[in-house]
């Protein structure tokens, strides 16, 4: 803990990863992302996906909607941007991105290996049929967001990581050495290390439950449904090189919350769904871990800068300030057709907090 440290005034932060989904889910998603950021990165995985800059455009009217319609504050629903990005699929085609790179609202493109999440059925089963797409996305300077994990059965899911690494990750980047690329969600050293020995052109989004948990967390003295999201937790050692580079000051690890709400019913189940909620009390949780290791000084490049710059968009000129007063995480939230949703972290106290 920095004991010195009372009050601490950041540039307002950025999500690069965020689910918000679609309708009702949006009066509650929104107002919480709204609250907490001022761009955010809409991860594209709704049911039908965003295909083309078409989809985008109307899914972002859908989110202005609900923003408009509700009581966040008017500074900050000036101040709130959504970008958008495109799911690509097997079909995503080079006229498909040129139309996103022309629409100044899509920020990226997307890829799930099919079947490597939540809604990645319609991703992507052959990635060098894509290469015509990935060299437009080159052209046009348009990233490429990775769920970097391979789907085949024989896989560990501990190891589905570092495999994408070693068999896709490796082919991609030297085949599209100008392309952008945000592996998105790190979970291992081995990630952390890979984006490390890449180039400029190639960084990380790290969320708040890999920083602050690992797979005991999830497992031992019986199972913790709202800590299993994807890619699953991994062992302690993971978790402490993803603290290491999150603090470090390093410029390719940007904050992405990967915030993916499933209402508290589907996560609480037999086959629970993977994703967890945390962009209510995003800051305070990331204020935490840094804090945990003394780095608050660091805080606001992963927050409010890296991804800002990576993406080439100007750093913000808004602020939040936290304050050293601790807070009760909620033990939930309604959601909507009398649903709840339950918090990372839900029920906890907190050190920092959001001031006014
Ligand atoms: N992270 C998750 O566990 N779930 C995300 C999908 C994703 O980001 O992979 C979701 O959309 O629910
Ligand atoms: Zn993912
Ligand atoms: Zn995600």
């Amino acid at each position: 803990m920095t004991d010195s440290i009372k009050e601490l005034t950041l540039l307002q932060p950025d999500d690069w990863h965020i689910h918000l989904r679609d309708g009702k889910a949006l009066a509650t998603t929104v107002p919480h992302a709204a609250t907490s950021f001022d761009r955010v990165i809409c991860m594209p995985n709704l049911v039908p996906p965003v295909k083309n800059a078409d989809d985008a455009r109307a899914y972002r009217e859908r989110i202005m909607q609900y923003l408009q319609a509700s009581d966040v504050r008017a500074a900050r629903k000036s101040a709130f941007d959504p970008r958008m990005t495109l799911y690509m699929t097997d079909h995503t085609s080079v006229h498909d991105i040129e139309m996103a790179a022309k629409s100044g609202i899509v920020q990226a493109v997307k890829l799930y290996p099919a079947g490597a999440t939540t809604n990645s059925a319609d991703g992507v089963t052959d990635i060098d049929g894509l290469a015509k797409v990935f060299a437009a996305m080159e052209k046009y300077n348009l990233p490429l967001l990775l769920h970097g994990e391979v789907t085949h059965d024989h896989v560990d899911i501990f190891d589905r990581e570092k495999r994408f690494l070693d068999e896709v990750l490796v082919q991609i980047v030297r085949n599209f050495p100008t392309l952008k690329i945000v592996l998105e969600h790190i979970t291992t050293s081995d990630a952390a290390d890979f984006v490390l020995a890449q180039g400029k052109q190639v960084a990380a989004t790290i969320t708040p439950q890999h920083l602050m948990l690992n797979r005991n967390h999830l497992l031992l003295g019986g199972i913790k449904p709202h800590f299993y999201c994807l890619p699953i937790l991994k062992r302690a050692t993971h978790q402490q090189a993803l603290l290491a580079v999150a603090t470090s000051g390093s410029s390719k690890f940007f904050l992405g919350t990967d915030s993916a709400p499933h209402a508290t019913d589907k996560k609480e189940a037999a086959c629970g769904c993977a994703g967890c909620y945390s962009s209510a009390t995003a800051l305070p949780l990331y204020a935490t871990v840094f804090d945990s290791i003394g780095k608050l000084d660091n805080l606001e490049g992963f927050t409010s800068r890296f991804g800002a710059e990576f993406y080439g968009l100007p750093v913000t000129t808004n602020t939040v300030t936290l304050i050293n007063t601790p807070m009760q995480v909620p033990t939930d939230y309604p959601y909507f057709d009398g649903s709840t949703l339950t918090p990372l972290m839900a029920g906890e106290t907190l050190p920092w907090s959001i001031k006014g």
